[in-house]
């Protein structure tokens, strides 16, 4: 390498010349050199105070140079203390060979390391170095622009340090692609000038600070001003966009805000210019929250200060996926500040680049100078947000209240919350249970039918089962003061109720709302909502006004069916009355109506069933009524069913009752007779004659002690007091299969036979004197006596139709009479004897049939053997074969005198 130095020529070695010389000639010369010299330098000093544009120094300082020596062109670096790096700062582009070079553009922004061999001697070195390209272009080390110039012709370089107040600011470098081109006279030029155009660099460097200095003040007055006039997300983004990128050239910019735990954050404000916005998942990276421990936020939080990230120095998969997709879309660099606290909120501020080095000293400055008003703003933006949105929360409850204020049927509840929730607020209503009496099962109450398209009767029927309080979603929602939220991918994961969570994701919403329904502090039922976002203050809101139309709805129903019970209750206590009325009496003493008083008295207090067994009109319900009223039921009613007039397909809504349109017809819920005779007695009257198929369904009510409305979802308790009477032999009906022998036993816990009317000879005078004061008294006719001849009549009659025949004969024979004395009866004409002595006949042999019918004939006589009315008159035989009779059969008084 040859030395600069060593052509380095001394100002005393000069004079030494001179004065050895004495050639006028060369001192002519000399001078005239010195005078070229001194008029370009005096030329290039003035210039200089006329440059406008920086890069014109280094034009017109090579222009005036190339008046004197050879170079192809040169440059000015500037030294970056803080970094140790110089960089290209003057450059004169059109002279330069490589300037078409690919990577051109790079280099003149590129920071070289002055730490280097090449860059060390000029440093040390007190003027310009003179360098052979080939011979230090390879070395370690060496700045690649070398070679680069050196591939592109340049052979030669002159490295000249320039100083202002004894610091190397930057170096001159001057190039050339001819050999010896830096000579003596040109060296010791550029050594000459070399102050000038360090004094001229930095007062550019200064010119250039004190107007980025202006620049910074006026943009960051502007957006001061701007900031102030912001009122929402768009403004700030605005401001940032058009004030802030001004000073810094980053792509695009992100804000951030906390969550109220500080545990993790979300986008506040993305930018329209992000790239991002491209990608599918961009909406889940703007809606998620963030954890802050990301090694990202928390270590910009840490620092306190704008921290620069280089991005790719990161291990992509583990980043957050905001970063991912920023990165994907070429962001390389990017800055966050955690802007400083305001309120509760803390908002941050990211800004990307897609090269490195964007955010330097000079960002940082401007981010951390811009950072207080930023987050001024952001905070205002927030606390208007609220402000705006607790107004518009409380005009959306005031009109939704209004809306359920006019609520009276679930109809109208369900018309309601779809116009609003589904309507205004884009939130699906999934479910409505309602606690039931039991106070621990729910029921459904409403749903949306239409949400599960094209699975609505797979979800129907899920939907119609009744769930436990106990059910994991159901209690954690009932335990929560506050609406619940439920991811439903989580949920999925954890493996909870994956039934009703296949329904929640076929919907294609993100997560379930579950709020518990109260009023006061009493749990209601349960609100099930499919959204991906709701304001909890809101759906708390809605919550309690659906509560409140529930419960009034509900009361209403209560007060609806009460009413009807009542209703129907008043029929049943009407006719009470009037069987009361009827029967406040039963007529008859004689023994067989004993043995039944003793059989009441002896059941009437229990809750036992009891079965009435006898002939039609033996008076089975009047028994069974005082049955009743000596039971500790008596202030209950008594419902009676006659099953034989029961329509068949009724049968089981008679008994039961049924809901709402549980069947073509059903226009209203009915109480059924089971329910109507809780806590009183049910009469089953004629209960031989009930198909098996209601038998089945009698059973289990009187085994389970529990029914369900037909059509209804809930099971009602009901304690009820089985009385049932037939007149069929049961127990033939059984083994003919048209009676249910398990029923049959159920009913048969505790028999009473009522006696036929014919077997209470003794009792026919009361009961028809009985009847008589009844129907005289209803026809307004004075009728007091019945003649004896009547009441002979009377007892000689057979009765197949028993108390009721023996009623209906008075009623009509007062109606027919005018005299205050019962004279005559119209019996039957027929008087044969009935079915069941046909068949008891036939086991007898003849003589006892005629023994047994003699007595009982003489019995209805009451004992009279001759004469008008008497046994020998209705046997249609003289009194003398009567008695001739009596005597060849051994029939004794006492047989026929015995009751
Ligand atoms: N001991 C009695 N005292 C007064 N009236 C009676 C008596 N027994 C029956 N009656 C009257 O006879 C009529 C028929 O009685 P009830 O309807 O109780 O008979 P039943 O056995 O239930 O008949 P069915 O089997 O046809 O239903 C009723 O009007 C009832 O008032």
């Amino acid at each position: 390498m040859k030395s600069a130095k060593q052509s380095d020529v001394k100002d005393d070695q000069k004079f030494t010349i001179l004065l050895d010389d004495h050639s006028l000639g060369s001192l002519n010369s000399q001078i005239e050199s010195f005078e070229r010299e001194r008029k370009i330098l005096l030329d290039l000093s003035n210039d200089i105070t006329k440059v406008r544009e920086k890069n014109d120094l280094i034009s017109l300082f090579s222009s005036r140079i190339k008046g004197l020596f050879y170079f192809t062109h040169a440059i000015v670096t500037l030294i970056d203390d803080q970094k140790q790096t110089y960089t290209p700062f003057l450059l004169d582009h059109t002279a330069s060979p490589i300037k078409d070079h690919s990577q051109y553009a790079d280099l003149i922004h590129a920071h070289f390391p002055l730490n280097e061999p090449f860059i060390n001697q000029i440093l040390r070195s007190d003027g310009p170095e003179f360098f052979l390209l080939d011979q230090i272009m390879d070395q370690p080390g060496s700045p690649k622009f070398l070679r680069m110039n050196y591939e592109a012709g340049i052979r030669e370089i002159l490295m000249t340090p320039l100083r202002s107040k004894m610091k190397t600011i930057g170096f001159l470098h001057m190039y050339s692609d001819r050999k010896d081109s830096f000579c003596k006279d040109f060296i010791s030029t550029i050594k000459g000038i070399a102050p000038l155009i360090s004094g001229a660099v930095s007062n550019i460097i200064k010119n250039e600070e004190i107007a980025y200095k202006e620049r910074v003040n006026d943009v960051l007055l502007s957006v001061s001003n701007d900031m102030v006039t912001v009122r929402d997300r768009k403004d700030l983004l605005k401001v940032i966009n058009f004030g802030l990128k001004k000073l810094i050239p980053f792509t695009h910019s992100v804000m951030t805000v906390l969550d109220e735990s500080g545990q993790t954050y979300n986008a506040f404000l993305t930018d329209e210019e992000s790239r991002p916005r491209e990608f599918s998942k961009y909406t889940e990276a703007i809606s998620n929250p963030f954890p802050v421990q990301d090694g990202i936020y928390d270590v910009a939080a840490q620092s306190g200060k704008p921290a620069v990230f280089n991005m790719k120095s990161f291990d992509i998969s583990k980043a957050p996926l905001w970063f991912r997709l920023n990165y994907v879309a070429g962001a390389r660099e990017m800055v966050i500040k955690i802007l400083p606290e305001q309120g509760t909120a803390r908002h941050s501020l990211i800004l990307f680049a897609n090269g490195n080095s964007t955010f330097d000293e000079k960002a940082i400055h401007i981010i951390e100078r811009i950072s207080s008003q930023l987050s001024t703003a952001a905070s205002n933006i927030s606390a208007n947000e609220e402000i705006l949105s607790k107004e518009q929360e409380k005009s959306f409850l005031l009109d939704f209240s209004q809306d359920i204020a006019g609520v009276r049927t679930k109809d109208d509840l369900e018309e309601a919350i779809s116009s609003v929730l589904q309507r205004v607020l884009n939130i699906r209503l999934s479910m409505i249970r309602i606690i039931e009496d039991d106070g621990v099962t729910l029921s459904p109450y409403m749903y949306d039918k239409n949400m599960f398209y094209g699975e609505e009767p797979v979800f129907k029927e899920l939907a119609s089962k009744n769930i436990s309080i106990d059910e994991y979603l159901t209690a954690k929602v009932l335990n929560s003061k506050q609406p619940v939220i439920f991811n439903i991918a989580e949920e999925e994961k954890k493996g909870n109720s994956a039934r009703y969570l296949y329904f929640w994701k076929k919907a294609g919403l993100k997560n379930a709302y579950g709020a518990a329904l109260r009023v006061g502090n009493q749990n209601l039922g349960t609100l099930w909502l499919l959204t991906d976002e709701v304001n909890l203050t809101l759906l708390k809101g809605i919550c309690a006004q659906i509560s409140i139309a529930i419960s009034n709805i509900r009361a209403n129903e209560k007060v609806l069916t009460y009413k009807k019970m009542l209703e129907v209750e008043n029929d049943h206590l009407k006719e009470q009355i009037h069987t009361i009325y009827n029967f406040s009496e039963i007529v008859g003493s004689g023994a067989e109506m004993q043995k039944v008083y003793h059989l009441i008295s002896l059941v009437a207090e229990s809750k036992s069933s009891v079965l009435l067994l006898g002939e039609t009109g033996t008076g089975k319900e009047l028994i069974a009524r005082a049955v009743h009223n000596a039971s500790p039921r008596k202030n209950k009613l008594m419902i009676k069913i006659n099953c034989a007039a029961l329509p068949a397909n009724l049968i089981e809504s008679e008994l039961f009752g049924h809901e709402k349109g549980a069947f073509t017809g059903a226009t209203d819920r009915r109480i059924g007779k089971f329910e109507l005779a809780n806590n009183g007695t049910l009469f089953l009257d004629e209960i031989g004659e009930m198909p098996l198929e209601a038998q089945v369904k009698l059973l289990r009510v009187i085994q389970e002690k529990e029914l369900e409305r037909v059509g209804g979802k809930n099971t009602i308790s009901v304690d009820v007091r089985i009385i049932a009477a037939t007149n069929r032999d049961l127990e033939e009906e059984v083994k003919a299969g048209r009676f249910r022998s398990d029923l049959f036993y159920r009913l048969n816990v505790f028999p009473i036979n009522l006696p036929p009317l014919r077997d209470r000879l003794e009792d026919i005078a009361p009961l028809a004197n009985f009847f008589v004061g009844r129907y005289s008294k209803n026809s307004g006719r004075k009728v007091n006596a019945i003649s004896p001849g009547v009441i002979q009549e009377l007892k000689s009659y057979l009765w197949p139709g028993n108390v009721r025949e023996l009623e209906h004969l008075i009623e009509r024979s007062v109606l027919l009479t005018n005299e205050t004395v019962l004279r005559e009866v119209h019996l039957p004409k027929d008087r044969t004897a009935t079915k069941n002595e046909v068949v008891d006949l036939a086991s007898r042999t003849l003589e006892e049939v005629e023994r047994s019918y003699i007595i009982d004939i003489i019995k209805r006589c009451s004992g009279k053997l001759s004469g008008r009315g008497g046994a020998a008159e209705y046997l249609d035989i003289p009194a003398t074969t009567l008695h001739s009779k009596i005597k060849k059969l051994d029939i004794q008084k006492s047989e026929y005198f015995s009751g």
